[in-house]
């Protein structure tokens, strides 16, 4: 329409001279009318925003612009942070820091950069490789900058996952048993296994078809995308943290962050886990496959770890997480493409999505990694336990609810034919805003 219009207002022009005024009336209502399809852009079942949208026909590269953080808002988390970094973390901060139980919710962007600082601080990276201070907060203010502002993988999350493997490697003393490159490799990947995630899983990109899905041939596009990003930043000198090291451990950084980012693919979970366990009855930390395949495992099991943090720390985490699946379940209907079973709005609730979760995916995980390291079992197992019951309460209590529910309608019916209602997430939020069992 906006096309024609731009003919006409040609033509016109071209033969009488000047736009006349019923032109620019048209023009003004083909932008209001515009400016309502975008702002309905969610209605795109009309299909009405793949008309309106105009360039690349990928919907990553679409929607992934509006999840961009401002550079004012980063330029702001920036000062605060420079601000902030000449300052002490006390010690009462630093020992926190190094729990599992440490709550992510009571701190700000820029505090959160200032934390990353600390944990290569504390674990004497800065000194064993040579790292300026002025390169590290670089690093950490890109790295910040490259997490879109999106419900659950956003900066926040990476946050939680550097600090959770930062937990393990105090919790463990994993520098007993791993060199320190090997630790420098895990911490890094922790913080950059999600970088400029969109928001929207590999599934998502595959049937989508979209530019990652493309570039990375359907093989784990997100996670290549990922790891491509970090050595993206890492390749501008003021913020090449490994710009200090030898040639031969710069090969080792970025293969072990290679190998480590990748593993984050859940997709994989069953071949890295299966791999991992054949190894436990004989695992040797002299033996470098060995190792290898411990890093990936700590990896994941930092990736996948709120349900092991206290209720109040972990449940937000949820909420975060649902929000992100529901997005893209919704995005999928609209765009006809095949739906994530486990991210639709219409069939999972908070209890249904993490009991089995807990009971087939994490509890497993997390118990091979404690073959190896039993430290874990008391702090981190044991609270994973500790949710799954409160989820399969929090299941039956639902279950009463919704007889309840139906006997009573089918009362009211006269007829015991009841309807259900999708609603259930009502219960499931006022029993978990409680933090209780009921
Ligand atoms: N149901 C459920 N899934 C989770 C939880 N934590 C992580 N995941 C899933 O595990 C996946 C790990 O890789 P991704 O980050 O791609 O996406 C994550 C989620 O799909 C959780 O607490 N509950
Ligand atoms: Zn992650």
């Amino acid at each position: 329409m906006e096309r024609r219009l731009e003919d006409l207002e040609r033509k016109i022009l071209v033969e009488s001279g000047e736009t006349p005024p019923l032109v620019f009336e048209m023009r003004k209502k083909v932008e209001s009318f515009r400016e309502k399809l975008e702002s309905v852009e969610h209605l795109s079942w009309l299909g009405l925003f793949k008309d309106i949208s105009s360039g690349t026909s990928s919907p990553f590269w679409n929607k992934k612009g509006k999840a961009r953080k401002s550079l004012e808002h980063c330029k702001l988390v920036q000062d605060r942070f420079k601000k902030m970094s000449a300052v002490q973390v006390t010690e009462d901060v630093r020992f926190h820091l190094r729990k599992p139980t440490f709550d992510n919710w009571q701190w700000d962007d820029a505090e959160m950069l200032l934390l990353l600082q600390q944990m290569y601080i504390e674990l004497e990276l800065l000194t064993k490789f040579n790292i300026e201070t002025p390169v590290l907060q670089q690093f950490l203010y890109e790295v910040y900058r490259h997490y879109n502002q999106i419900p659950f993988h956003n900066f926040n999350h990476a946050f939680c996952v550097t600090q959770m493997m930062y937990g393990i490697i105090w919790l463990c003393e994993v520098w007993e048993k791993l060199s320190d490159v090997e630790i420098l490799v895990m911490l890094t990947s922790a913080l950059c296994h999600d970088l400029d995630h969109p928001g929207y899983n590999n599934a998502y990109q595959v049937n989508a078809r979209t530019e990652l899905a493309l570039r990375y041939n359907d093989i784990s596009p997100l996670e290549n995308h990922h790891c491509a990003v970090a050595f993206e930043i890492l390749e501008k000198p003021e913020c090449n943290i490994f710009r200090n090291l030898s040639v031969e451990n710069f090969k080792k950084v970025r293969e072990g962050m290679i190998r480590c980012i990748l593993a984050t693919d859940m997709a994989r979970h069953n071949e890295i886990l299966g791999k991992f366990k054949a190894l436990i009855p004989e695992f040797d930390f002299s033996n470098k496959e060995h190792r290898e395949q411990l890093m990936m495992i700590l990896m994941k099991v930092s990736d996948i770890s709120n349900e092991a943090r206290p209720m109040d720390v972990a449940e937000p985490w949820l909420d975060c997480l649902l929000k992100e699946f529901f997005n893209q379940s919704d995005v999928e209907k609209l765009e006809g493409l095949p739906v994530t079973p486990f991210m639709d709005r219409e069939k999972v609730t908070k209890p249904s999505s993490q009991t089995g979760f807990i009971q087939f995916v994490l509890l497993p995980l997390f118990e091979a990694a404690a073959c190896i390291f039993p430290e874990m079992q008391p702090h981190i197992i044991q609270p994973v336990r500790d949710a799954l019951q409160y989820y399969k309460d929090m299941q039956v209590a639902l279950e009463d609810q919704n007889k309840k529910k139906d006997h009573n309608e089918g009362e009211r019916n006269g007829d015991g034919v009841t309807s259900r209602s999708p609603l259930e997430t009502e219960v499931v939020v006022g029993l978990a805003n409680g933090h209780k069992s009921p």
